[in-house]
């Protein structure tokens, strides 16, 4: 059965209003029946009492006389009511009936009470009335008793009833075509609603709208809201339209400018940022690709591991605005010594580059090529009018020979590349065998210098400086060593190189100056007259931004006249830049200490620089020394070298002294310092302090030469 909760809005009204109008008819209906009933048994009352006293009247005089005939006959006059149907006539003092009359339909009918005081006794079904008789004398004479049927009053409820319920079936009929008709009035518009409601939800067009309502009641406010709803919909809707398209056009934005910057970064991450060459990553990618193609096609290819000479000193000394443009320039002249697109070329980083050179038929082919790049980097780069030369050193490795995979190749390549700087740099090498011991005999000495200084493996030692007129020794050369417990005794010479490679030369530097600086005050303390010592510093070094504070620092923190410091720089150091070198130059200058040219002559000195820096010795290179009595061009350009400084008034020191000749020739040139294995070699500190204790006669050595 349906519940009514489940009924439609229209039955549930229809049956609201017909039970509601059903009960109140029941209700009033009943009222009104119960109303009339009470009316009519109080008529019916009224009536049998008026009857009874009626009658009483009637037959009080005959009972007085003991008429019983006539009062018979009086009482047989009730026949005309149709409700009495008992009426008896008790005369005083008997209790016997004194007349009587009784419905001929009622045989059997007994009084409720006979003798009864009260004037009304009632049952279910009679009625009955007494009034007791009086003589004119106002004498008691008897009782009239009379028994009224109750049937006439029930046969009224049965008609009334019979009338109520058709009255309540037409009514309800009648409402309930009344409600049928009332409730569409109500449910109509919400039903209307609804579809709305249902079309809008489907179509999802808000700019629907409910027609208005010809009312003014709730239905036509339900209608407004309903419309104000839809409007606040669209307009929401709108908006969001408007969101999402400002929303989808910076998704479809933010999504090129996404996909450009992939192909951006993909691009960097496989390019050099500097040349636009390959980077390592897309390098090993295609030497892999064209290691496949030539597995399966027979083919030789060649690598070609290029790394420039003297790349570093370059760009630490010219800058590297100027390193940067030299690594531009020497992309583009490898670019165009290959053939684009089957090789590649590409930078692995800072000056090394590496060359994929495929299907080349012969090994000697590649020689070719490594012999087209050294002579396209022949050719000076122009940086500010400045010429710049470099020279490359490049290793060539073959597959399959080789090496069959990248790694094998590159490690080879390399390996022959170092092979290459061995010999002399501005050539190549194929990779043989030992060329791989070398580098990684390399690569066991970087890390082995990388622990050197925590394991205090350095030591410094010092070479006497002679004045060679007055014959005593001035000062001393701070000379780096590296006692490795696994090189033995190692000569700068072997690891100076690597250290400014890696870098690691600016802690050993700087240590090197300290420990000269202390030793230095140790030998004042000692009671030794004021002498200097003098420290090399490396290119490196002589660029790093915090050099003056380091070296002034040093200097204050020993408490050391920083005249008795002097810094070696070598020529080739100090001329490319001279510009930014005359600064640091002046600055070192105004901090006190003394400033060397070293290995003076080897390098390209500039005349005009030399008189504008504040320079204070020249040290002519060994080279020039070597040969002094025998070469008269060595001996032409020392004296030149001793002349110009005079006139300049730089001191001359003559490095590489060994022999007794070249001493006496020194002096006679005016030179003034001496330094060499004659004087003294490099000794460590303690037994330098002891060679000044007992230092050499210079004066006797040369007076046995003249
Ligand atoms: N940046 C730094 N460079 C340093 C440091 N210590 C040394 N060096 C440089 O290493 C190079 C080699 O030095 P070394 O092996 O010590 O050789 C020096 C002398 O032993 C050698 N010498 C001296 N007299 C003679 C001689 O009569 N004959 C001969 N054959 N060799 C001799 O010359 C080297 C000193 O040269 P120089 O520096 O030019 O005065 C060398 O270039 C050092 O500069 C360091 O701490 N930092």
């Amino acid at each position: 059965m349906l519940k009514f909760k489940e009924l439609s809005i229209r039955y549930k009204l229809t049956l609201i209003m017909l039970l509601s109008s059903s009960i109140v008819l029941l209700f009033s209906s009943t009222a009104f029946m119960i109303n009339d009933l009470i009316s009519i048994q109080r008529a019916m009352e009224n009536d049998i009492e008026v009857q009874t006293n009626m009658t009483a009247v009637s037959i009080s005089f005959r009972v007085h006389f003991d008429d019983v005939e006539q009062t018979t006959n009086l009482l047989n006059a009730l026949s005309e009511h149709n409700s009495i149907v008992l009426a008896q006539v008790y005369k005083y003092p008997e209790t016997t009936v004194f007349a009587s009359y009784q419905r001929p339909s009622a045989t059997t009918l007994q009084l409720i009470a006979p003798h009864q005081e009260h004037n009304l006794v009632s049952s279910v079904k009679y009625l009955q009335f007494s009034k007791p008789l009086y003589s004119p004398n106002q004498d008691y004479l008897g009782d009239l008793v009379l028994l009224a049927d109750r049937q006439p009053f029930y046969d009224r409820i049965k008609i009334y009833t019979s009338i109520a319920l058709i009255i309540i079936i037409i009514s309800a009929f009648m409402a309930f075509l009344l409600s049928s008709r009332l409730q569409h009035i109500i449910t109509a518009p919400i039903l209307k609603l609804a579809k709305m409601a249902q079309r809008v939800s489907i179509e999802k067009n808000y700019a629907l709208r409910i027609d208005p309502s010809p009312s003014k009641d709730e239905i036509t406010f339900l209608f407004n809201g309903f419309n104000d709803m839809l409007s606040a919909i669209q307009e929401r809707d709108k908006k969001l339209a408007q969101h999402n398209e400002h929303l989808e056009r910076t998704v479809t934005n933010r999504t090129a400018e996404l996909k450009k910057l992939n192909l951006k970064l993909t691009y960097q991450a496989y390019h050099d940022a500097l040349t636009n060459l390959p980077n390592r990553a897309l390098f090993i990618k295609r030497a892999e690709q064209a290691i496949n193609h030539a597995e399966q096609n027979n083919e030789i290819l060649a690598m070609l591991f290029i790394d420039l000479d003297r790349f570093k000193f370059i760009n630490d000394t010219l800058g590297h605005a100027a390193g940067d443009r030299l690594l531009q320039e020497v992309s583009k002249r490898l670019l165009a010594c290959t053939r684009l697109p089957e090789d590649t070329v590409a930078r692995l980083g800072g000056d090394e580059f590496t060359l994929l050179l495929r299907d080349i038929k012969e090994p000697s082919n590649a020689a070719i090529v490594a012999e087209y790049i050294i002579k396209s980097l022949t050719n000076p780069l122009c940086f500010h009018d400045q010429e710049l030369y470099i020279t490359p050193s490049i290793g060539i490795s073959i597959f399959p020979k080789d090496g069959r995979d990248v790694g094998t190749l590159m490690k080879n390549a390399d390996a022959g590349m170092y092979m290459a700087k061995r010999q002399g740099r501005n050539n190549y090498r194929f990779y043989v065998h030992s060329a791989n011991a070398a580098s990684a005999a390399r690569l066991n000495m970087e890390n082995k210098l990388r622990q050197a200084l925590e394991f205090e493996e350095f030591e410094v030692w010092y070479q006497p400086r002679f004045d060679i007129r007055k014959g005593i020794v001035v000062g001393a050369e701070a000379l780096v060593r590296w006692r490795s417990p696994e090189f033995s005794l190692v000569p700068p010479a072997q690891f100076i190189p690597l250290a400014e490679d890696t870098g690691l030369i600016i802690p050993i530097g700087e240590w090197v100056l300290r420990t000269a600086c202390q030793e230095n005050q140790r030998w004042q303390r000692a009671g030794e007259p004021p002498l200097h010592v003098s420290v090399n510093l490396s290119a490196r070094q002589f660029i790093q931004e915090d050099l003056l504070i380091t070296i002034e620092q040093i200097v204050s923190d020993l408490n050391m006249d920083p005249h008795r410091l002097e810094l070696e720089l070598t020529e080739s150091l100090i001329m490319p830049n001279a510009e930014d070198t005359l600064e640091t130059l002046k600055a070192l200058k105004r901090l006190g200490m003394q400033l060397s040219v070293d290995d003076f002559g080897t390098g390209y000195s500039s005349l005009s620089y030399l008189k504008r820096f504040p320079i204070d010795t020249l040290k002519i290179d060994q080279s020039f020394i070597r040969d002094l009595n025998h070469d008269s061009d060595d001996s032409t350009l020392v004296t030149a070298i001793i002349a110009m400084a005079q006139k300049l008034r730089l001191t001359v020191v003559a490095e590489g002294v060994e022999t007794r000749e070249q001493l006496s020739l020194l002096s006679r040139y005016e030179c003034d310092y001496a330094q060499g294995y004659l004087c003294g070699k490099p000794m460590p500190a303690t037994e330098f302090r002891q060679f000044l204790e007992k230092p050499l006669n210079l004066k006797s050595l040369m007076e046995d030469v003249r």
